[in-house]
């Protein structure tokens, strides 16, 4: 099956100093992957490079196909269709999709009209709404009616990040990038929100690329990690394999954290 995102030997540098070094990672259509690694290893700048979103001043090598689409060395305006359609991302801070100046609401009635334009659909105001309606209703935010005439700053972290991963389904994207999208949250929430983040991925049948530094929250949402050590990668396979059989020192190292939690709080090992 054509992988959705074929990332091949990429590498990124500033200023001559290598950040992420012949990182290869392949996500096929409908699989979850998740890329754990600790803060500074190189998973965001590798999930930007994806959809062409590196900041000037890093320069990326290699080869990166999004949906049979070379990303590296395109034109940011090639890349604009690619976005939302081939790959949508949701961020650790969900005031980075939000705009704060925009009912969320019509943010997302926005994203649903971008998509039906795209698809060379004309969307009227009662088709809008009622689409609006139904994906907040789908990342359970509490009285749609109510929530789509919040504005961003009304609403607590959980319910901006649902409205976030709202925007990102009414893109219908076939590949959901997830940078830490619970970093931010209290842990009640966070596994809520893993949960409906597992749920929308698995019946929208829509790949995964997610993105964290702690491979338990990985481990309940994806069916293969790639651990990445300074710009590296270190080790890959599936979950089960490499939960059960860590073969680097950092993944043994951080199978045995997870290990200690879960003794910690009298699970079984
Ligand atoms: N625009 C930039 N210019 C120079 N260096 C950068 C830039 N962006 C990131 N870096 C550096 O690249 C390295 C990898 O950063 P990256 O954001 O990918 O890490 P990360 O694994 O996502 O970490 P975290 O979990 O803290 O978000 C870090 O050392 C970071 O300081």
């Amino acid at each position: 099956m054509t992988p959705i995102l074929f990332i091949d030997k990429l590498s990124i540098d500033a200023d001559g100093k290598r950040l992420v070094s012949e990182v290869s990672v392949s996500v096929a259509p409908g699989e979850r992957v998740g890329l754990i690694g600790e803060s500074g290893s190189g998973k965001s700048l590798t999930a930007l490079a994806a959809i062409g979103l590196l900041s000037d001043g890093l320069k990326a090598k290699g080869s990166i196909l999004l949906d049979g689409h070379q990303v590296i060395g395109t034109r940011d305006r090639d890349l604009v269709p690619l976005r939302g359609t081939s790959a949508a991302v949701i961020f650790q801070e969900p005031l980075t999709a939000l705009d704060p100046l925009m009912k969320i609401g019509q943010q997302i009635g926005e994203a649903v009209r971008r998509r039906a334009r795209r698809d060379g659909r004309s969307a009227d105001r009662h088709a809008v709404e009622v689409e609006v309606m139904d994906l907040l209703d789908q990342v359970a935010l509490p009285d749609p009616k109510r929530m789509a005439r919040s504005w961003p700053h009304q609403m607590s972290g959980g319910q901006r990040q649902r409205a976030a991963i709202a925007m990102a389904l009414a893109c219908r994207p076939k590949l959901l990038i997830a940078d830490e999208p619970t970093t931010a949250l209290d842990v009640t929430t966070q596994a809520e929100i893993l949960e409906l983040l597992g749920r929308l991925v698995r019946d929208r049948g829509m790949a995964l690329l997610f993105i964290s530094h702690d491979l338990p929250v990985v481990a309940s949402t994806v069916d293969r990690v790639v651990v990445l050590r300074h710009g590296q990668i270190v080790e890959q396979g599936t979950v089960g394999d490499v939960f059960r059989h860590p073969n680097h020192t950092y993944t043994q190292t951080l199978v045995a954290a997870a290990r200690a939690f879960d003794t910690a709080l009298g699970l079984p090992a």
